[in-house]
C-alpha cells in the first residue's frame, strides 16, 4: 500500500465528518494487515463528552467487523498542519497495535506528511501484556 493512497483516503475520510460545534473535520485511513482500509471521520455531540474521534471511528468500525491486525493510519484535520492523534485515540492504537511497527501517518497533503510508531507517541503504554504480567492469564 503506497502513503500518498492512505493519505488520500484519510482526506477523503472528512466528507461525513459530524462537527456543528467545532466545524474542525478530522478523517482517517486504517489500514488493516490483510490490506483493507477503514475510514473514519469525528462525530460530535451536544453533550460534548460523547465525541468520537475520526482515528477511533476507524478503529471501532475495522474491530466490529472482525479485525484486529493493523499496520498503519493516516490522519488529516481541517488545520493547514499535522493532526497528532489525542491521548485517548493513542491508547486505543496501543490495544491493538504493535507499537514499534504499527505507523502514524500525519498527513498535511498527499504529499506532506509525517511518519511516526505508536511507541514514538505513547511510550511504554499499558497494554494487555501488563495485565497478563501481573495476573499470569493470558489474554
Ligand atoms: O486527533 C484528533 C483531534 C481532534 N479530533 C476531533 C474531536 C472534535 O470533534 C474536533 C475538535 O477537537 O476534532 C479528532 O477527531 N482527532
Ligand atoms: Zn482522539
Amino acid at each position: 500500500m503506497d502513503i500518498k493512497k492512505l493519505a488520500q483516503e484519510s482526506i477523503a475520510a472528512k466528507e461525513f465528518a459530524y462537527t456543528p460545534y467545532s466545524h474542525f473535520r478530522v478523517g482517517a485511513a486504517l489500514l488493516t494487515k490483510d490490506g483493507g482500509i477503514y475510514r473514519g471521520c469525528n462525530i460530535e455531540n451536544a453533550a460534548y463528552t460523547p465525541t468520537n474521534c475520526a482515528e477511533r471511528t476507524a478503529f471501532f468500525k475495522a474491530v466490529s467487523e472482525g479485525k484486529k491486525e493493523f499496520t498503519a493510519i493516516a490522519i488529516n484535520g481541517d488545520a493547514n498542519d499535522y493532526l497528532y492523534p489525542c491521548g485517548v485515540c493513542r491508547q486505543v492504537m496501543a490495544e491493538f497495535c504493535d507499537p514499534e511497527t504499527f505507523q502514524v501517518i500525519l498527513v498535511n497533503t498527499p504529499d506532506d506528511f509525517k511518519i511516526f510508531t505508536l511507541e514514538e507517541l505513547l511510550p511504554g503504554a499499558f497494554t494487555k501484556q501488563d495485565i497478563t504480567k501481573a495476573t499470569g492469564k493470558e489474554l
